[in-house]
């Protein structure tokens, strides 16, 4: 069998599993989209951040937990993100969080791993509205605030709508890409 044109590796850390269903969903689409096997998914926990850099597309998952911290694997190897070879990849990000129960710090960490990609020169797709959410601050939020770095998804207070929001970004994201 040949080895598809565009691969796609999905690096994620889930603590409860609900960044990994994402994650999964998002696999799901993007493989029915291109009507290929295209994405890989790799939980951080188990695989190396480095082996993203055998993609050129990356997409990564994360999740706030404890006021504004970053997901526990994340956090694990928080220092690896900053040697990653990053500057010819596209690079795309998803978060989970709750935006009533932490209101004040609602997806802060998708904000600092954009924050500690994008210096490596790396292409960022993937940005998103932040129409139809209700929190007081977050750190994901883009300079004129109208943005997030990434898809966000609360599975707590909108789970309804996580389908509908992986499915117009999968778009969005092929879109960018120029495919
Ligand atoms: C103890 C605890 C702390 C949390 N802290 C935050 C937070 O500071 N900001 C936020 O947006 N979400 C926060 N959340 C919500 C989680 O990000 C949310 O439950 C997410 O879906 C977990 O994804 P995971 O299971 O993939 O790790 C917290 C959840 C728990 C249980």
């Amino acid at each position: 069998m040949s080895e598809p044109a565009l691969s796609i590796g999905l690096f994620y850390g889930s603590t409860t599993c609900y960044t990994e269903m994402a994650a999964e969903k998002i696999q799901a689409q993007l493989n029915s989209l291109f009507d290929e096997q295209i994405v890989s998914l790799h939980n951080i926990q188990d695989v190396s951040l480095k082996n993203c850099e055998d993609y050129d597309i990356i997409i990564f998952g994360i999740s706030t937990w404890d006021f504004g911290e970053l997901q526990e694997d994340w956090e694990s190897h928080w220092e690896d993100v900053f040697q990653l070879a990053l500057e010819d990849k596209i690079v795309a990000l998803f978060g989970l969080g709750d935006q009533i129960g932490y209101t004040d710090w609602f997806q802060d960490a998708l904000g600092m791993l954009h924050d500690a990609i994008a210096p490596s020169g790396c292409t960022i797709i993937g940005y998103w509205p932040n129409e139809g959410y209700e929190f007081a601050a977050s750190k994901a939020l883009t300079q004129d605030k109208s943005q997030f770095v990434g898809l966000s998804l609360d599975d707590e207070n909108q789970y309804d709508l996580t389908d509908e929001r992986i499915h117009n970004w999968c778009h969005q994201l092929i879109e960018e890409m120029g495919q």
